[in-house]
């Protein structure tokens, strides 16, 4: 990272901080909490790109002073058949997650915003992932196991759940929560990282 300006991580999300990391940018982890509840008739689209814009202005908000920013907010949702897959709260939800995404291909949308006062910028990451057929005594194993808790679809591409995972089209990163490529592109542009 360039310059005296830390980068805020509007996220709960331990992936998020890693994979940040990953591409050498360090930050500064701001707790943020907005409201997740889905609005009716709100396209998967629509609403993972106003989470994560959400995120991010609550993340300037709150710890944008001092001389810190930008604030990046991201979210993540698994998509099948127009219907959106959040984090099971259960394992039995995580169970019933992997029996309807099972043999099927699902979308993985990430959206990621960085804010910097009035500044916004924003990307989405779309994947099509096919898991391959998942049996019902390995959907209850692998729910019970607590790997899918806190993973939107109830699958985590980068644990154990990558043996389900038969085919994926278009960003590991952004299956995981942050699409490299693209929050890369959007730092450059306001001069962290790598130059653009
Ligand atoms: C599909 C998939 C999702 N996930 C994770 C990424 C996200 O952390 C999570 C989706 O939940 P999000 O609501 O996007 O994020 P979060 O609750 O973890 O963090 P915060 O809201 O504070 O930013 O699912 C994986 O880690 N691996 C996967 O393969």
């Amino acid at each position: 990272m360039t310059g005296a300006a830390q980068l805020i991580l509007a996220s709960a999300s331990p992936r998020r901080r890693e994979l940040l990391a990953q591409i050498g940018i360090a930050c500064r982890v701001c707790m943020v909490d907005v409201d997740e509840a889905l609005r009716p008739g709100e396209a998967p689209e629509a609403y993972v790109r106003r989470l994560a814009l959400d995120k991010a202005r609550a993340g300037w908000r709150r710890c944008g002073s001092g001389g810190n920013g930008p604030a990046l907010g991201a979210d993540t949702a698994v998509v099948l058949n127009g219907r959106i897959f959040g984090k099971p709260v259960e394992a039995e939800a995580a169970r019933e997650m992997l029996a309807a995404l099972s043999g099927r291909t699902h979308e993985v949308l990430t959206a990621v915003a960085v804010v910097r006062g009035a500044e916004e910028v924003e990307a989405l990451s779309r994947s099509r992932v096919t898991l391959r057929r998942i049996a019902p005594a390995e959907a209850s194993a692998y729910g019970a196991s607590g790997e899918p808790l806190d993973k939107a679809g109830g699958y985590a591409i980068q644990g154990f759940g990558a043996v389900f995972v038969e085919h994926l089209d278009g960003s590991y990163s952004g299956v995981m929560g942050l699409p490299l490529y693209e929050t890369a592109q959007m730092l450059a542009g306001l001069g962290i990282g790598l130059p653009a």
